[in-house]
């Protein structure tokens, strides 16, 4: 089911109407000559999994047919991360879910960039909006563990994204912009082709309600937006911004049809194996 379309953001077509951004085909074939996938499915696994079923979803993935042009990346939890890395076969990689703000040391039930660096874990995802809301986590801090991850050699899936609340408010631009004005603030305009924006509007995120293509297209076009005039229309052209948020393999092809949505960031539907096969396949048919 796809939520009511909202009427707030002419400001936001404006802005982007402004910035001329690189056709959807041209931008792919910038992302592919620099050597990664054109589209991007991240399946977070959030807090579920007990052996035997993470043991079944991995061979089901084993088992399934994925183009090659799509980079697809699991996230177990901490204590099933490197079962998956050593059983999962290639193109599926895996991403924690989250990591410490800085050098390991005494701090209790964390996990550092650097560990999971030296366990060939290549992704994490920050700013969950999970994390923001359960584990108190601020913009300056997701800003924070982005620029100490990337300093450690891993790429970066960063996840913003509003509350109902804040969009029925009017405040939904603001909270975005902060968002990444944090993410910004700490990364080097090198470091962008480390990081993935996964944008996740958190009334969407469990609850069956995804957005609707038109409110998804309208925030993707502003986040490209945002960075071509706030960090370099380059990084803007090749950036890829994933939407998230009660994806499935019924609504995912509608959704990798939009000009501005260059992957997904899949929970529920991540744990049944053939709906994540489906929805690695979503885009490949629109090619
Ligand atoms: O939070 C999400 C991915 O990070 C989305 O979760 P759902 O796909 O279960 O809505």
């Amino acid at each position: 089911m796809f939520a009511s379309t909202s009427l707030l953001h002419q400001r936001v077509q404006l802005q982007a109407a402004r910035v001329p951004a690189a056709s959807r085909a041209h931008r792919r074939m910038a992302i592919v000559a620099r050597g990664s996938g054109r589209f991007f499915i991240g399946g977070n696994w959030k807090c579920n999994g007990t052996i035997d079923m993470v043991t079944q979803l991995v061979k089901d993935l084993n088992a399934g047919s994925v183009p090659s042009t799509v980079e697809i990346v699991v996230s177990p939890t901490f204590v099933h991360l490197d079962m998956v890395k050593r059983t999962l076969r290639a193109p599926f990689q895996v991403a924690a879910q989250d990591c410490w703000v800085s050098k390991g040391g005494a701090f209790t039930g964390e996990v550092s960039a650097e560990m999971l660096h030296d366990f060939g874990i290549p992704w994490v995802i920050l700013g969950h909006s999970e994390r923001r809301s359960l584990c108190r986590e601020d913009d300056e801090l997701v800003g924070m563990k982005c620029e100490y991850a990337l300093s450690q050699g891993l790429k970066v899936i960063a996840c913003i994204g509003e509350t109902l609340e804040q969009r029925e408010s009017g405040h939904m631009w603001d909270v975005i912009d902060a968002q990444l004005q944090a993410i910004a603030n700490h990364t080097t305009i090198g470091n962008w082709t480390n990081m993935v924006i996964a944008y996740e509007p958190v009334w969407a995120i469990g609850t069956g309600v995804v957005a609707t293509p038109e409110q998804a297209q309208e925030v993707h076009a502003h986040v490209r937006a945002w960075v071509a005039k706030n960090v370099n229309p380059e990084v803007a052209d090749t950036l890829r911004i994933l939407y998230g948020g009660s994806v499935n393999d019924q609504n995912c092809e509608t959704l990798a049809n939009l000009e501005d949505v260059d992957g997904f960031l899949v929970g529920g539907a991540s744990l049944k194996g053939p709906s994540f096969i489906k929805i690695c396949n979503s885009e490949h048919k629109h090619s």
